[in-house]
């Protein structure tokens, strides 16, 4: 796989690909959509350029400009909460949403006639309960890291650098990766106790990757060559109700036993899964290729938990992120499965939702987003 799966290092911010894709996921999530405030698209441009400089700083453990050496009678460049901490292996990953490329007779930034066909605007799926404040966005950053700290303070100081330019809509941190890219490590659990990831798109299975996550040239979009669609789901998982239901009961909702985490059918966790002898309306049964014409996404969510909310129940669940070369064929198929017949549903509510274009990686001297604006 690519770059480093454990430890405190860097992982490269320029290449073929952005980073926080493919690359070995974290241990934190700080996850940041942006409105874009002006309608001058120098200044955005100007921005870009300037976030990629600061990516380029952060990633590799330095402070963007001066921290604590600058003038005195000036704001620091940097915030400085990260002086001293190691690079955590930070990835920035950036997308561009559907409102930034105009809507009705708009082209806000000239980039209307850009709109890549499948940067859709998600359908409303059956059981959603989207709220508007944790929707949506011009432009997205994927923050990951091993400290949340470092984290945060990468989303941070971008805002503070974007000021005028872009305003946070609204953001999510995640801990406890629920999937992994990288198989030999042990399959993190989620909020409902359950091995998560186990069969998911590994980051060195290039031929899968080519085929199910990077988009192409031939796809439509040019400047979308290399890069991927991102759909975000805040995912509230009703964690009283699911603690108050049998062993059995959680197993059937997934088609999996909890320890071990091996399919109904078979002994061990990473066998194929025997479909026939799961339950019809089980999650893993549903969201199986087989099921669904061949469909694979790659999973990079985390999960949250944002205290209570008010009512006494934990306001907890999964920040749901897929990537995939086209959301028509992949997210929203396996969503439409999912919504109509998923055990699961039971005991989740998606609440959130955002999908975005993530532009192919930075090359030396370039910017997040140069294909599209230039
Ligand atoms: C639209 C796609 C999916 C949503 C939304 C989703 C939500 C969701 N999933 C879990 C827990 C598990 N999911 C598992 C497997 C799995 N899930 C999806 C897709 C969505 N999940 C896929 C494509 C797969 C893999 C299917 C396969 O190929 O077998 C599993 C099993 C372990 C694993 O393989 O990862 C668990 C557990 C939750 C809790 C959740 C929303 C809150
Ligand atoms: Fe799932």
């Amino acid at each position: 796989h690519e770059g480093p799966s454990s430890g405190n290092g860097p992982v490269p911010f320029f290449g073929a690909h952005q980073a926080g894709i493919a690359t070995p996921v974290q241990d934190r999530l700080h996850f940041a959509s942006f409105d874009v405030v002006t309608d001058d698209r120098d200044r955005l441009i100007r921005m870009l350029k300037e976030w990629t400089a600061a990516g380029a700083a952060l990633t590799a453990g330095h402070p963007y400009g001066s921290a604590a050496g600058g003038l005195p009678e000036s704001p620091p460049d940097d915030t400085g909460e990260a002086l001293g901490l190691p690079p955590a292996r930070l990835t920035l990953t950036v997308g561009f949403g559907p409102a930034l490329f105009g809507s009705g007779g708009k082209d806000r930034f000239g980039v209307k006639a850009r709109r890549p066909a499948p940067l859709i605007d998600l359908p409303h799926f059956p059981g959603d309960n989207l709220a508007a404040d944790r929707s949506g966005g011009d432009v997205c950053v994927q923050a990951c890291a091993d400290d949340p700290q470092v984290a945060v303070h990468a989303i941070r100081n971008l805002a503070r650098i974007g000021f005028g330019v872009v305003a946070v809509r609204w953001s999510q941190l995640g801990f406890g990766k629920t999937s992994s890219t990288t198989p030999d490590q042990q399959t993190p659990r989620n909020m409902f106790g359950f091995k998560d990831g186990t069969r998911n798109i590994p980051g060195d299975d290039h031929a899968a990757l080519d085929r199910y996550v990077w988009a192409s040239a031939k796809d439509g979009a040019g400047w979308m060559d290399g890069g991927s669609y991102l759909v975000a789901r805040r995912i509230r998982m009703h964690i009283e109700t699911w603690d108050r239901t049998s062993l059995k009961e959680q197993q059937d909702v997934f088609g999996r036993m909890k320890g071990e985490g091996n399919p109904y059918g078979a002994p061990r966790e990473h066998d194929p899964v025997p479909l026939a002898k799961l339950p019809a309306d089980s999650h893993v049964r549903l969201a199986h290729p087989d099921s669904n014409g061949g469909v694979r996404i790659l999973r990079r969510g985390y999960s949250f938990t944002d205290g209570s909310d008010g009512l006494g129940r934990l306001d907890a669940g999964l920040f749901f992120i897929a990537y995939q070369r086209d959301p028509r064929t992949q997210f929203v198929t396996l969503q439409n499965k999912l919504a109509a017949t998923d055990h699961m549903n039971e005991y989740v509510q998606h609440v959130g939702s955002g999908i975005f274009a993530c532009p192919p990686g930075i090359r030396k001297g370039g910017f997040w987003g140069e294909t599209l604006f230039t």
